[in-house]
């Protein structure tokens, strides 16, 4: 069963007007995890797609969805998937990888149905491509390893980065993640927008009764969000993207639009922040 939402672009002018209940309907997506189901967000965002697939020791197929009206889903677009969960098995293309906790999987243009199994947990990103690149595992041994923050500044973490120029090529998608340091707690700290990309953030590796404070919104308008494990965030372009949290947390950051510059980023200071 492949279930999907729609969420439509929203401009800040209406961000701004927005109640909690609002925000989160717009901005938060949420159960995209569930046994035997994969449940996709598609966001008129650059047409970024995240969602989960939960094989639970069964087959789960993603060959096409109605949205896309294209005979298969990867027919014009490109995959990133992330395994959050224990070792699992991803197939198309006539190959098929076998993932273990944190490692990721680029599937390329034309790639065909993907088919998901064994006990992974499938964090799915997707947007549009414009040529076929090959399909590649990228463990954590292959990632780029960024140190950044400082305990002082409570946001002491590391950056890996997988679909990245400097590790694989890939049209639009850049995604990694970010794992924070014991006692650290904040994350993306300055704060930044790159209207140039859209962005989201899948949090986990939480506590369930923990929480990430997410902010979002324009860098003097700025809103916040409580996100549980396993919940993501849409970042719309014209949004900063950042958060503290009660526990430890791990959060996985995939972007697609004009660039894939990782350092293309319009720092705002904490002083600027409203
Ligand atoms: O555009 C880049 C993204 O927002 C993240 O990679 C930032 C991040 O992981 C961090 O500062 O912890
Ligand atoms: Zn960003």
């Amino acid at each position: 069963m492949i279930h999907v939402d729609t969420r439509q672009a929203v401009h800040p002018d209406h961000a701004r007007t927005m109640d909690t209940a609002a925000l989160r309907a717009h901005f938060l997506t949420q159960g995209m995890f569930r046994d035997g189901e994969i449940r996709l967000t598609y966001t008129h965002y650059d047409r970024f797609i995240v969602g989960g697939a939960v094989p639970a020791g069964g087959h789960l197929v993603l060959d096409k969805i109605a949205e896309t009206r294209t005979a298969s889903f990867l027919e014009r677009r490109e995959m990133g998937i992330v395994n959050i969960g224990d070792t699992g098995r991803v197939q198309a293309a006539g190959q098929d990888w076998d993932m273990a906790y944190g490692d990721v999987l680029y599937l390329g243009m034309g790639a065909g149905p993907v088919t998901f199994s064994g006990a992974g947990r499938f964090y799915i990103t997707s947007c549009p491509a414009h040529r076929a690149l090959p399909s590649r595992l990228v463990t954590v041994a292959d990632a780029k390893e960024m140190k950044t923050g400082a305990t002082e500044t409570s946001n002491k973490r590391t950056i890996r980065q997988f679909i990245h120029p400097l590790v694989m090529e890939s049209c639009q998608l850049v995604l990694g993640y970010t794992t924070l340091e014991d006692g650290s707690v904040w994350n993306t700290m300055p704060a930044h927008v790159h209207d140039r990309r859209m962005e989201a953030y899948l949090y986990h590796g939480m506590q369930p009764q923990s929480r990430v404070l997410h902010l979002m919104g324009e860098p003097q308008e700025t809103r916040h969000i409580f996100v549980a494990n396993e919940q993501a965030v849409l970042s719309p372009p014209w949004s900063i993207h950042s958060g503290a949290g009660i526990g430890g947390y791990t959060f996985i950051w995939a972007m697609a639009g004009d660039n894939v510059d990782y350092t293309d980023m319009d720092f705002v200071q904490p002083e600027d922040l409203r």
